[in-house]
């Protein structure tokens, strides 16, 4: 294996194989590179691939390195695990979760079903959706749960408020009632894993002996239940290796913690600490303007990136006038660069910073005949015809799954009604039982009707049936069988007869439901012919749980493609040419983050722009509007900070002989005061800008440990300062215009003044 392309930093850290290795490094400076090699350079020094354990942030990235891995060890490599926290936490509960009290077979919900479910509980409770909006519940469960924080830890946690107290018991019931359906929850699968870990320490014994060389990428947005999960696995033998950039964290809402990556060295003694400085990826001018965007952060370990190509052409500024001369202004571009021959179509990637923006984007490369590919968009899977043959197989699989059942349990119409499905319910509840348990014996309960009786016995019938033949058919002739006795294809075709001669869209749409479920057959088939060592079983459960797991992703990978897709996942891609589009106040940063009105949320948004920027390696474009429909509603665009952030000298205004960005009077005063409040800071020019004219060259950056009682200091926001007391980490500093402030002075650098 060839260790010579790697320069002299990158071969350290790869040929430093044991004990704890921290990579802390820019984009594009081969840290995933590096893992990979690592990888292979393992398996050459004769380490089994059964004791590798390799994290990566989305199976795309998962099937890729390890595709990588096999072009170079000549081994097979098949028992080495290369996946996402939650593909192998899965795996891990597979085999081991009924220590818990768990059914094996268990199936995954999705957001929407964790919505059913909270709705469910809410009821239960007597608790009202309005006052309990099921989406932020679920938010505050989730969070609880990456904090590692059970039920009633978070209850008393909450204790003195009520309403956080009524949440905890909504999270305590929540709970009570996935493990009676036998199914988790995302967060569960993680959580889960850690609680079989700490309450069987010979099933931890068996992977820590197992995994003996473990690997994580992108591990600033692990968040603290897989930071646990990690520390559980590598504490015995310590041969870890993490990678990452704390300027590349975007997970904070979704509870990432930043400050693993910057602890890690506190958790593990000696640790071999790696910098990269070269950038292999991008242009100077793109990196330039990286930097200079990134460096209006104040919580970040400052950073030098730089690279050999030095040249590289402006960053290309456009305004259009809506999102639709947007989308055309982008299609355009693309058209032209790649009749002239001079680009393929997946040379080009087009992000965007909500799943929104992308119709309009769509509808222009639609329109002028260009190839695409959305990736995260869950739409196939969100579709209903899609959640109900889900709902069916997952009730196959494991009948206890409540959410599921009551999904299917009328659909197709078979004459059961909502006061029946009622009854069910409660005497469920009353049995302490899943519903499917109360049908088995339906006709010991005389509440329900003879008649009723007769049709949740066919139902019941239908369903054992199913589950009788699951194990003797391949996955997708399961499904025909499925769609076939539940009558939903015979619903589907009697639906397109009534409608043959009509115009009314009917007959389109249930067409469009059959061909979608048949694509899903085509997904099984896929799934049965694959060799994705994820999913090494064929079985219904592993299918579901595929389904479950990859349903982010697009599985549609023709080669010449344009690449759409949010900033968030690109996360770790590279393109030649990247579009950011919307760059705009209010949709980036997205107006949640400036109501907040705190800096950090900013800048996490910021850190997402630093992403987007990275991800291009020749060409980078920047796109917004004058006036943006999104969500149906028209507003006024106004030019995104991040655009103000970029040096002056990288950028070319494509729009600058057509018309300068104004603003009247009038269009001010329909902006919102969030976005009047930042256009004011821009026009006076704030505080902080005028601090950052100081010439920081005069100042050398300080190590954390030079800052001393006494010492003068300068802080990028708030100018020159003179320190007033050290305790820890915690500085305490009087700054010459700013008064006082405590900073921690690990998260933030400080100059020394000379
Ligand atoms: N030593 C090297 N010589 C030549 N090319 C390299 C070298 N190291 C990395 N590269 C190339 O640079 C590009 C960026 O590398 P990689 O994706 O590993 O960076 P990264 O640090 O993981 O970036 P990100 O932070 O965006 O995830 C890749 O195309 C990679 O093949
Ligand atoms: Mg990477």
């Amino acid at each position: 294996m060839d260790l010579d392309t790697l320069n002299p930093s990158q071969r350290r850290a790869v040929e430093r194989t044991e004990g704890p290795v921290l990579i802390l490094a820019g984009a594009g400076s081969g840290k995933t590179r590096v893992l990979t090699t690592r990888i292979a350079h393992l398996i050459d020094k004769g380490v089994q691939p059964a004791n590798i354990l390799a994290i990566t942030f989305t199976n795309k990235a998962a099937n890729e390195m390890r595709e990588r891995v096999e072009q170079v060890v000549e081994s097979d490599t098949k028992d080495m695990w290369i996946s996402t926290f939650h593909s192998c936490c899965v795996r891990i509960l597979r085999k081991d979760i009924n220590r818990i009290g768990y059914n094996r077979s268990f199936v995954i919900y999705d957001a929407a079903d964790q919505v059913t479910l909270v709705k469910d509980c809410l009821k239960e409770l007597n608790l009202s959706d309005k006052v309990y909006e099921p989406k932020t519940v679920i938010s505050y469960i989730s969070g609880a749960k990456d904090k590692l924080k059970s039920p009633k830890q978070y209850k008393d946690d909450c204790a003195g408020d009520p309403r956080m107290s009524q949440i905890a018991d909504i999270y305590a019931l929540y709970q009570d009632r996935l493990k009676r359906n036998s199914a988790l929850d995302f967060d569960d699968l993680i959580i889960k894993t850690v609680e079989l870990f700490k309450k069987n320490p010979e099933v931890l014994d068996y992977y820590r002996s197992r995994f003996r060389y473990i690997m994580v990428d992108e591990y600033q947005d692990t968040s603290m239940a897989q930071y646990e999960f990690i520390k559980q696995l590598a504490m015995g033998h310590k041969n870890i290796c993490v990678v990452g950039d704390d300027d590349q964290s975007i997970y904070g809402w979704r509870g990432a913690d930043i400050r693993n990556i910057l602890e890690f060295e506190k958790d593990y003694d000696d640790v071999f600490v790696v910098k990269l400085e070269q950038n292999y990826r991008s242009t100077q001018v793109i990196l330039d303007a990286a930097n200079k965007v990134i460096s209006n952060n104040i919580e970040r370990k400052r950073k030098k990136l730089w690279s050999e190509k030095t040249s590289g052409e402006k960053i290309k500024i456009e305004l259009a006038e809506n999102e639709l001369e947007e989308g055309r202004f982008i299609a355009d571009t693309i058209y032209s660069k790649v009749s002239s021959g001079e680009r393929k179509y997946s040379d080009f990637a087009v992000l965007y910073r909500a799943n929104a923006q992308a119709r309009p984007i769509e509808d222009a490369l639609n329109r002028a005949g260009l190839p695409y590919n959305i990736f995260g968009g869950t739409k196939f899977y969100e579709r209903k015809e899609i959640k109900d043959l889900v709902a069916y197989l997952r009730v196959i699989a494991n009948p206890q799954d409540d959410i599921s059942l009551k999904r299917i349990i009328n659909v197709p119409r078979r004459g059961i009604g909502l006061r029946t499905i009622e009854k069910i319910e409660d005497r469920a509840s009353l049995r302490q039982e899943s519903m499917y348990s109360v049908l088995i014996d339906i006709d010991s309960n005389s509440d329900v009707s003879t008649k009723a009786r007769a049709k949740l016995n066919g139902f019941v019938d239908m369903i054992g049936t199913l589950r009788a033949i699951k194990e003797a058919y391949p996955v997708s002739k399961l499904i025909e069988k499925v769609l076939d006795s539940t009558g939903y294809v015979y619903e589907l075709e009697e639906e397109m007869k009534k409608h043959q001669n009509s115009m009314n869209g009917k007959y389109e749409e249930a067409q469009d439901r059959i061909d979608n479920l048949n694509e899903f057959i085509s997904i099984a088939v896929e799934f049965e012919n694959s060799d994705d060592e994820n999913f090494p079983e064929k079985d219904l459960e592993t299918f579901l749980t595929s389904v479950a797991l990859t349903s982010e992703v697009s599985e549609d990978e023709e080669p010449d493609k344009i690449s759409l897709m949010t900033m968030h996942t690109s996360k770790g891609l590279e393109f030649p040419v990247v579009f950011l589009s919307g760059m705009e106040e209010g949709l980036f940063p997205i107006s949640r983050a400036i109501k907040s009105l705190k800096d950090s949320d900013i800048e996490e948004e910021r850190r997402l722009c630093y992403v987007g920027i990275t991800r291009a390696r020749e060409e980078l474009f920047m796109t917004m509007t004058e006036r943006r429909t999104l969500y149906g509603k028209t507003n006024h665009a106004i030019q995104s900070r991040f655009i103000e952030e970029l040096p002056e000298e990288c950028v070319e205004k494509l729009y600058r002989n057509k018309r300068e960005l104004t603003y009247t009077k009038s269009s001010y005063n329909m902006l919102d005061k969030y976005t009047k409040k930042y256009m004011d800071s821009m026009n006076k020019g704030s505080v902080a800008k005028k601090i950052n004219a100081t010439n920081r060259n005069e100042n050398i950056e300080a190590e954390p440990e030079d800052i001393k009682l006494g010492s003068k200091v300068y802080h990028p926001k708030f100018g020159k300062g003179t320190v007033v007391s050290v305790v820890g980490s915690d500085v305490t500093i009087a700054f010459d215009n700013q008064g006082i402030k405590k900073i921690n002075k690990e998260y933030t650098t400080l100059d020394i003044v000379k």
